[in-house]
């Protein structure tokens, strides 16, 4: 090989390695945003930051893990970007109630679609504020009782989420065209939220089916799965649906006043399966608490498995504890849950319903399993019980197994 060659080919190996080096630099040059501030969490790696492997592993296991081995306050890299998880409810509190102001957006994520980006789940600074104030009004106790007779076989409608868009773009699209009224839950909602709807074209109710429906429907799964592994509670609940139903004859929201029961096992069973596993808020200001700078533009991550545990004891729950009340759940500041009554009404009147007919029971042990990977709503994939119809409140009462 002559000189010129060699010297080409260690050039190129040069610029190569420099290129190589500064990418390595820039992709790594916020690794030590914790370590500097002597916050503890897992190394990240290039590229993936804390994220590797993530796909592999069911996401409820995996914040458990991080929370148990780092505590309640630690530093992880999404890619590069810096978050802070945080399980303490005293910082949690402070961040998203006292300083909301600070922390009002989620991740700021680009999507291609306008209806998607300007969902108020995904809205930012003063769009979310007018779009969230004006939604709020459709989910009045008036508008939700009114809602409630429309759910039934809804709530158990397993298709895609793109066929909804398609099918309230077509809907909406007819009603403008038409007299009509059909006091459902499409009319409620594009009456309320009118001047948002003229703005993107009539597509705005998908916003709450992102939301509302993986949700809802998810926890009525998971309740159904721990009343069959708690045949105590299922009794009781049933019981108390029964003596109900003997003075009203019907599910209706009427049964759902004074029935403090339904509400301890909804709110026992979202603690030990929490559907939304973790919930996130922006820094758009620096802010130090107790010693713990936090920088604009670092998220912050609750995980709400972790939270909702304890994350000493290592078993898998399957135990109600209907008594237990403090947790967090849907109530996270001015951000929360605008959702949160109509889910409430809906999950209870589908419930009473379904327990008041049908009896559960384990068949095996396996405990439940979610879904591996990133995940919006954390699904089960092996919620298997069985089913036993009840006899109706008409039919002479038999004891079932549980029961004798
Ligand atoms: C059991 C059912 C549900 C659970 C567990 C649940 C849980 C949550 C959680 C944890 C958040 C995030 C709160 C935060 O960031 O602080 C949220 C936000 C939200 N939920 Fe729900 N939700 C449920 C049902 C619903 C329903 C039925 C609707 C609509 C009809 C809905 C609409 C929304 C919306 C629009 C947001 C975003 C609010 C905003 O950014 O202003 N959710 N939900």
């Amino acid at each position: 090989m002559d000189s010129d060659a060699f010297s080409s080919i260690l050039s190129t190996l040069f610029v190569a390695s420099l290129v190589l080096f500064l990418l390595y630099r820039y992709m790594t040059s916020t690794f030590t945003y914790f370590s500097e501030r002597g916050i503890p969490g897992p190394k990240p790696i290039p590229i993936f930051g804390n994220l590797w492997g993530i796909w592999r592993v069911s996401l409820p296991d995996h914040d458990r893990n991080l929370v148990k081995k780092y505590g309640k306050i630690f530093g992880y890299f999404d890619g590069s970007n810096p978050s802070l998880w945080v399980t303490d409810p005293e910082f949690i509190k402070a961040i998203f109630v006292k300083d909301f102001d600070h922390f009002t957006n989620r991740r700021n994520i680009t999507f291609e679609s306008k209806v998607v980006r300007r969902m108020v789940s995904s809205a930012r600074g003063q769009e979310w504020k007018d779009i969230r104030s004006s939604i709020t009004p459709a989910f009045t106790t008036g508008k939700i009782k009114r809602l409630i007779p429309l759910l039934g076989e809804r709530v158990f409608l397993t298709e895609g989420f793109q066929f909804f868009i398609r099918l309230l773009e077509n809907l909406i699209k007819e009603r403008k065209e038409s007299e009509q009224k059909y006091q459902d839950f499409v009319e409620a909602a594009t009456e309320t939220i009118t001047d948002y709807t003229k703005e993107v074209d009539g597509k705005s109710s998908v916003l709450f089916l992102l939301a509302g429906f993986d949700t809802t429907a998810t926890t009525l799964t998971n309740i159904i799965f721990l009343l069959a592994l708690n045949p105590e509670i299922q009794n009781r609940l049933h019981q108390e649906i029964k003596n109900k139903l003997k003075i009203s004859g019907e599910v209706n929201h009427d049964i759902l006043i004074d029935f403090p029961y339904i509400d301890q096992v909804i709110n026992e069973v979202l603690r030990v399966y929490p559907p939304v596993p973790r919930v996130e808020r922006e820094c758009n200001k620096d802010v130090t608490y107790n010693g713990i700078e936090i920088k604009k533009g670092t998220m912050i991550t609750v995980p709400s498995f972790a939270l909702h545990y304890d994350p000493d004891s290592g078993a898998p729950i399957t135990k109600l504890n209907v008594t237990r009340t403090l947790f967090f759940r849907l109530e996270w500041g001015l951000r929360n849950c605008v959702g949160m009554r109509f889910a409430m009404e809906e999950i209870k009147i589908a419930l009473c319903t379904i327990v008041s007919q049908f009896r559960f029971f384990r068949v095996r042990e396996t405990p439940m399993q979610f879904d591996k990977g990133f995940i919006q709503v954390t699904q089960p994939v092996n919620a298997i019980v069985g089913i036993e119809r009840r006899p109706t409140l008409a039919e002479p009462q038999q004891q079932t197994e549980t029961e004798k």
